[in-house]
This record gives structure tokens, C-alpha cells and sequence, in this order.
């Protein structure tokens, strides 16, 4: 996901207008592209807009969509600049140069070469994370080489890769084996059949052990994601590499039709999404990946089952619920609380703060999941869904209404539930921490400043016209109430950096304290 902070930078040293108070960058979706967005190494870029509180929208600038870290790619082009034949050629040769060494059938054709090898001569060099055929054995013979890869090993590539940890741009948090096995196991009772992996190598892995195992399932399994070094893995019709976040099919056209066949088998029954895109992405790009991809199974559909939608588990932390829901309201968070290895803090079994934080959304009824009852979940009859321990049923809220594992208090002033560590303040009128400091301005809106709207619905906004009708619009529809309603969820719609930092910060001390 692209780079907001990292591009800031940029943005200034252009001479643009520095940052005065709340500031952030955008993404922006044009209606009707009428130019194809430029290409970096890890397919069409996005196009961002910086927005300063007081101002009005600046210029808009192309960047990487996949990397947050200029470190990683350093894409960058104004949305009006004009590049010369000559920059542009350079543009492409250095493109075609950061694509992997090999293509993705010679990597399908060392898998198979790899496999006929005996155990003795099967190796795997840490240092390169490749898979090693003897031709290539003298090249590495200075590096860090494992031996005798078992067939094990080969069907466990995410244990046998070291993972990239890297925050900013891959941010690959495994599941623990608790998380992949509950996910793993859920598949049959839900009736599914299939599952497109995106971003989970190692659910992945698990189904397709589970199918070649004892247990004899049938659950077949497409893995997209955007880490090369699973080529090495897998044949074609198993994994693509793939960027979620620009829905862009790195081996072109053959890769998509597998995408899209694997999707529409057996007229597009019993076929899930399960994702769990890098935190720091972006949402609206990724709903918007998401979408393009239920409107591939879609295209599959006959016209009676044109109601039907794509199961999906999409995971991510439970502060995104809003901004989720935003683009799928028929999702719904589960309570379910998903745990990574590689993540010292996210681990289940901690209690208060230091519990996982990630949850998963779905448009499957949740009274269809099952949550483990050995891990504390119970079902709430009521809420007809499964709930933590902690979460109990307030008969105020008619809900169980935590959304972080810990008991929430209801006040009566705000009416509705509210965190344990939170006190009605009178000052602010609302529930706060109890050392907010009392009349801090909000996170506003960056042009007036003003608290009931946002950037995007600014009636100051002379930059785009859509805008202001859309507000007008809204404000002959909406009572009071759902116009509350509407400022909450535009609230969410607004991207920021400073938003985005202080919800990282918020999600670091809800982890730390
Ligand atoms: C948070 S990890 C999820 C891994 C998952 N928990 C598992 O154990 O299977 C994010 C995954 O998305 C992949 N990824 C990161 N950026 C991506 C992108 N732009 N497009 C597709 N996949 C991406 C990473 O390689 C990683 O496998
Ligand atoms: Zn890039
Ligand atoms: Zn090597
Ligand atoms: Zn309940
Ligand atoms: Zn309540
Ligand atoms: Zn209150
Ligand atoms: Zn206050």
C-alpha cells in the first residue's frame, strides 16, 4: 500500500507547501480514469492527493500502491508531470529489472526437477531463500545451505522461508497453528470446497497438506500473494504472484484466467476468500481489489443466484470495523481473536490490553461460526453469535458490546458501552480516557477545521464540485439521527497520516499498556 508519510517527504522537498497542523495523503479513485495510472515495478501505481488542515487539496501525485517504504520503491510522478521519451524508457528498463530472476514457468520447472532429486541431494540456501539444483550448488557453496529437504519441509514453505518482516510493505505475521487450524477446520461445516488464499501462505499450506494427508479432505486452495519466493513452491494453478492492493497479476493474463477459473468452478459453489492483507494497508484500495475480485466469481453466477455473494474472511485489527463495514456492510466482526507466531504481541491467552487485536470480518452468518468453547468463547443467544469471555450482553445496547476482549461499562450519558479504562468527562460531554485533555480539538476537518464533517464533504471546497452536491444531497436526505450517523462513517473516510499515526499509536499503547 502506497507510501503516505514516506511521500510527504517527497511532496515538501518538491517545494510544496509544508505541513501546518493536521496534514495527511489520500488516495483518490477517479471516477472516469481518463489516463492509465503509471507502472512501478509492482504494477500500476496509485494515485495520492496531500491534504493540509486549512488548505485546500494539493497536487496529486502518483506512488507505489504495494510499498510504504520509499526504501522499497521509490516511485514517484506528479499527476500533471510530463516525462520525456527518454526518462520513460528508463522508467520500463529499470521496471523489467526489479522483476524476479526467473519466470514463473522455470520456476514451476525447477519445482518439478527438485522434487525427482534424492533426499541427499535436496538443498536450500538460507542466504538466497532458494531452492538449490545442483548446477546451482557451486554458486552458493560460500552460503548458509540446508540439506535433505524433506517432502515435509517442501510442503511447508512458510516455515522453511524466513519470513519478511519488513513493517512497512510485507509485514508478514504468520498464523499461529491454533489461528490456521480453527480456520482450517471450519471449512467443511461452512459447506466450502475451495478457498483463494490472498495474502495467507500459510492457511494455504495447511489445506493443501490436509488434502494430500490422511484426513483426506478435499478442499482445494489458490494462493495469491505478492512474495515471489513461493514460486519456487508451487505449480501455476496454486499460486499467482499478485498485488492486492492494485488487483495487478504479475504473470499477466494467464495468471488472471487461473484466478478466474479457480473462482468460477462448479458455477462459483463453495468458494471463500480468506485475507489478511499487511496492517498498515490502505482499506479503500484493498475493498476495492476485494470488490474486483467477487465481481470475477460473480460473472460466473446464473442469473437466479444473482443474490448470492463470495463468502469472505477478511482479517484485520477490530479498529477497522467502521472503515470495513464502510465498503461491506453486510460484514460482521467475529469475536474470534486471530493469533500470528511471529508476533510477540499478538498472542492469545494474554489478557486485557495485551490480547490480539485482530479480528475477522465476514458476511457469513456469524451464528455459523463456531467459536472454540476451550478457548472461552460462548454463544449469546441473544446476539446469536459467538462472543469472548469478557463480552458480556448489555441489556441497555441489547448487544454484547466489546470489541477488544475486555469488559465494557455502559454510561447512561453516552448512551452505549464504552472502554473499562474510559469516565464520562462533563467538559467534553462524551466518555474519554481520563487524561484526555478536555476540549483538544478533534480530528477535524482539514480545510475549515470545522468537527462535523470531513475534508471530502467540505462545503468550503471549491476543488471539486461532485463534493458540495454530494453534501447538499445528504443534508436534504438525512433526519438528525442517521445524519449523525453518516458524519461517524464519513469520519472513517478520511485517510490521514496523522489519523493513521495516532491510530497506530493508539493500537502500540493498546498493545503495550
Ligand atoms: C499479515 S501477512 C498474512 C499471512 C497469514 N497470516 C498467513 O499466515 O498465511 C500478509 C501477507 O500478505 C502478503 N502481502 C504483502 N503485501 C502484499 C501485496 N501488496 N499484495 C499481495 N500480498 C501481499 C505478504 O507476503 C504476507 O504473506
Ligand atoms: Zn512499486
Ligand atoms: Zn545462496
Ligand atoms: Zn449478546
Ligand atoms: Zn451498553
Ligand atoms: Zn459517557
Ligand atoms: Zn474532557
Amino acid at each position: 500500500m502506497a507510501a503516505p508519510r514516506e511521500w510527504l517527504g517527497a511532496v515538501e522537498e518538491e517545494g510544496n507547501s509544508g505541513l501546518q497542523g493536521s496534514s495527511g495523503v489520500e488516495v483518490v479513485f477517479p471516477s472516469d480514469p481518463a489516463t492509465p495510472a503509471p507502472v512501478c515495478p509492482h504494477g500500476p501505481t496509485l494515485l495520492f492527493v496531500k491534504v493540509n488542515q486549512g488548505k485546500e487539496e494539493s497536487r496529486r501525485f502518483y506512488a507505489c500502491s504495494a510499498c510504504r517504504d520509499r526504501k522499497d520503491c521509490n516511485f514517484f510522478q506528479w499527476e500533471d508531470e510530463k516525462l520525456s521519451e527518454a526518462r520513460l524508457a528508463a522508467r520500463e528498463a529499470h521496471n523489467r529489472r526489479c522483476q524476479p530472476p526467473l519466470s514463473r514457468t522455470q520456476c514451476a520447472e525447477r519445482y518439478l526437477k527438485f522434487i525427482e532429486l534424492p533426499l541427499a541431494e535436496r538443498r536450500f540456501c538460507q542466504r538466497c531463500q532458494q531452492l538449490l539444483l545442483p548446477d546451482d550448488w557451486e554458486k552458493h557453496r560460500e552460503h548458509w545451505v540446508v540439506g535433505n529437504i524433506s517432502a515435509g519441509q517442501l510442503g511447508r514453505p512458510s516455515q522453511l522461508l524466513r519470513p519478511l518482516e519488513n513493517k512497512k510493505t510485507n509485514a508478514q505475521y504468520l498464523f499461529a497453528e491454533r489461528t490456521c487450524h480453527f480456520l482450517v477446520d471450519l471449512l467443511p461445516a461452512l459447506g466450502l470446497t475451495r478457498v483463494l488464499c490472498v495474502g495467507t501462505p500459510r492457511l494455504h499450506e495447511l489445506i493443501r497438506l490436509k488434502a494430500s494427508g490422511d484426513e483426506k479432505s478435499n478442499i482445494k486452495s489458490l494462493l495469491l500473494d505478492i512474495d515471489f519466493r513461493y514460486s519456487q513452491f508451487y505449480m501455476e494453478d496454486s499460486f499467482c504472484r499478485y498485488n492486492m492492493f492494485n488487483h495487478h497479476f504479475f504473470d499477466g493474463k494467464a495468471a488472471l484466467e487461473v484466478c478466474r477459473t479457480f473462482l468460477q468452478e462448479d458455477k462459483g459453489e463453495g468458494v471463500i476468500m480468506v485475507t489478511d492483507p499487511p496492517f498498515g494497508g490502505l482499506v479503500e484500495p484493498l475493498a476495492v481489489t476485494f470488490k474486483k475480485l467477487i465481481a470475477m466469481w460473480k460473472e460466473g453466477q446464473s442469473q437466479d443466484s444473482s443474490h448470492k455473494e463470495l463468502p469472505v474472511f477478511w482479517i484485520f485489527p477490530y479498529f477497522f470495523e467502521s472503515r470495513i463495514r464502510q465498503f461491506f456492510p453486510s460484514f460482521c466482526m467475529l469475536d474470534y481473536q486471530v493469533d500470528y507466531d511471529n508476533h510477540a504481541l499478538y498472542k492469545h491467552g494474554k489478557t486485557g490490553r495485551k490480547q490480539s487485536p485482530v479480528r475477522i470480518f465476514t458476511n457469513i452468518p456469524p451464528s455459523k461460526i463456531i467459536l472454540p468453547s476451550e478457548e472461552g468463547y460462548r454463544f449469546c443467544p441473544l446476539c446469536q453469535r459467538y462472543v469472548s469471555l469478557e463480552n458480556q450482553h448489555c441489556e441497555h445496547c441489547n448487544s454484547c458490546t466489546s470489541k477488544d476482549g475486555r469488559k465494557w461499562n455502559h454510561c447512561f450519558l453516552c448512551k452505549k458501552c464504552v472502554k473499562p479504562s474510559w469516565i464520562h468527562c462533563s467538559l467534553c460531554g462524551h466518555c474519554a480516557l481520563p487524561d484526555h485533555s478536555c476540549g483538544a480539538p478533534k480530528d477535524g476537518c482539514f480545510i475549515c477545521g470545522e468537527l462535523d464533517h470531513k475534508r471530502s464533504t467540505c462545503p468550503q471546497i471549491t476543488a471539486s464540485k461532485k463534493v458540495i452536491r454530494a453534501v447538499r444531497k445528504q443534508k436534504q436526505r438525512k433526519s438528525k439521527k442517521t445524519k449523525m450517523e453518516t458524519v461517524k462513517e464519513q469520519s472513517m473516510n478520511h485517510t490521514s497520516v496523522t489519523r493513521k499515526k495516532k491510530r497506530r499509536e493508539r493500537a502500540h499503547q493498546y498493545l503495550c499498556s
